[in-house]
């Protein structure tokens, strides 16, 4: 059984109805394909389901229209809907309003604005910006090179056996010398869910902001950004049943406001003269240009979708399927699971099976309609770290079920067969 009510969820994303899969036969069964899709790759990217593209195609044959507010009735509805698509983020992660929400791109973006609007100007010679060995290339290319640029040092939390940090090596790292902590929420390879409030805790012991990497936790359980006392919180609307094109940077207002922009254009200026210009309010200051306005409606869509459900349930769903999907995989001796045990992780599991690189058998999983992804997941020196070359890694979320994973695990034991 389920904290959710899967069947239900599932007829709202006309994809999972999707028939895929490879040419292969099955002993006995002759020519297979046109399997039922069995989508496992949600931390790549979530499915969509009608609601949100109805708000999509609601906005479009409705009201669409350039915001900030333009002299006609549709660009006042359009600017409403997109205003108060930021104070409904505000309300998801607690911000304390829209002043403290900017939409960006993705996730991606969202880190570097602060690592170039913040780190460019902040961070000097014997400064140090301390991140993990799991951090995803998001945050580890982009303070690694901001750190080049500004003379700056970086430093690594080690991650231990099981996939979790080392918090002894980091009360080590987290000295006076601390300007940022950039650490992921929930590691998208090894599903381990990190003490951010800790670390945040240890930051503002000696002065230094945190940025959480929420990409993976947001769209997958509770998060309040005020609790955990982040300086800086991100992540992306594709992954919590939105559209691509928007990622989402939550910052304290005070902060924010003195932060000087670093994408300059319309919409972000209040007066410009030949020789100066000033700028818009938060969040406004940092959203150059037209905006995500499309996409910001659509999060709002899939944040009342989510909500719907209760983001503790689909904690709670996660959590039944990942230790579900762990138990079942770690039954084979020639599986390596990364990560921490299965009742402490969020919706994924990684793993490598013994003797098949990961992109063979993501290829079989694919000829059974199983889709996972194989590769480095953008964690290359946790992989070197881990001596795997890549991964396949299979990720859930509320509209995957028991059998989905028991489907896994038969491809996988297929792929067993036909390379053993
Ligand atoms: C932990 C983490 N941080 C940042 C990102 C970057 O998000 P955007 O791509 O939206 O900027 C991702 C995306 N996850 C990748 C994308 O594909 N597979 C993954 O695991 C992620 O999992």
């Amino acid at each position: 059984s389920y904290p959710i009510d899967v069947a239900a969820i599932r007829e709202d994303f006309p994809i999972l109805d999707r028939k895929v899969g490879g040419d292969f036969t099955v002993p006995g069964e002759g020519e297979n394909d046109d399997l039922p899709l069995v989508y496992l790759d949600n931390a790549a990217t979530s499915q969509t389901p009608r609601q949100v593209v109805d708000a999509i195609v609601d906005y479009y044959y409705g009201y669409n229209s350039n915001v900030h507010r333009g002299i006609h009735h549709l660009s006042q509805e359009a600017s409403v809907a997109y205003e108060n698509a930021h104070d409904r983020v505000a309300e998801f992660v607690n911000a304390d309003g829209r002043e403290e929400i900017v939409f960006t791109k993705n996730t991606t973006e969202a880190i570097n604005l602060v690592a170039y609007a913040w780190g460019l100007e902040e961070l000097g010679p014997g400064d140090t910006v301390v991140l993990t060995e799991m951090e995803h290339h998001a945050s580890l290319v982009t303070w690694q090179q901001i750190a080049k640029k500004t003379g700056a040092s970086v430093e690594y939390i080690r991650v231990d056996d099981e996939g979790r940090l080392d918090m002894e090596h980091a009360k080590e790292l987290i000295d006076d010398s601390v300007k940022m902590v950039s650490v992921v929420h929930v590691s998208n390879t090894l599903g381990t869910i990190n003490p951010v409030a800790e670390l945040a805790d240890m930051a503002h012991e000696v002065g230094a902001y945190i940025f959480v990497d929420g990409a993976q936790s947001v769209p997958t359980r509770p998060v309040d950004v005020k609790d955990i006392d982040a300086d800086f919180f991100a992540f992306s609307g594709h992954k919590m049943l939105g559209p691509t094109g928007i990622g989402v940077l939550y910052g304290k207002e005070e902060i924010l406001e003195d932060t000087s922009p670093y994408l300059y254009g319309g919409e972000m200026i209040r007066r410009v003269t030949y020789e100066e210009s000033t700028w818009e309010d938060l969040p406004w200051k940092f959203e150059a240009g037209t905006p995500v306005i499309e996409q910001g409606i659509a999060l709002h869509a899939a944040i009342d979708y989510l909500d719907d459900i209760g983001m503790e349930n689909v904690q709670k769903h996660e959590e039944l399927l990942a230790e579900y999907a762990y138990d079942r995989l770690d039954e084979f001796d020639d599986i390596e699971i990364y990560g921490p045990p299965g009742d402490d992780r969020g919706g994924l599991v990684a793993f490598n099976l013994d003797g098949v690189h990961a992109h063979d058998l993501s290829s079989i999983l694919n000829d059974h309609a199983v889709a996972v992804r194989a590769g480095d997941h953008c964690t290359q020196p946790l992989h070197d770290k881990l001596g795997a070359a890549a991964s396949t890694r299979a990720s859930f979320y509320i509209y995957n079920t028991y059998e989905e994973i028991d489907k896994l695990v038969d491809a996988v034991d297929d792929a067993r067969q036909l390379f053993a």
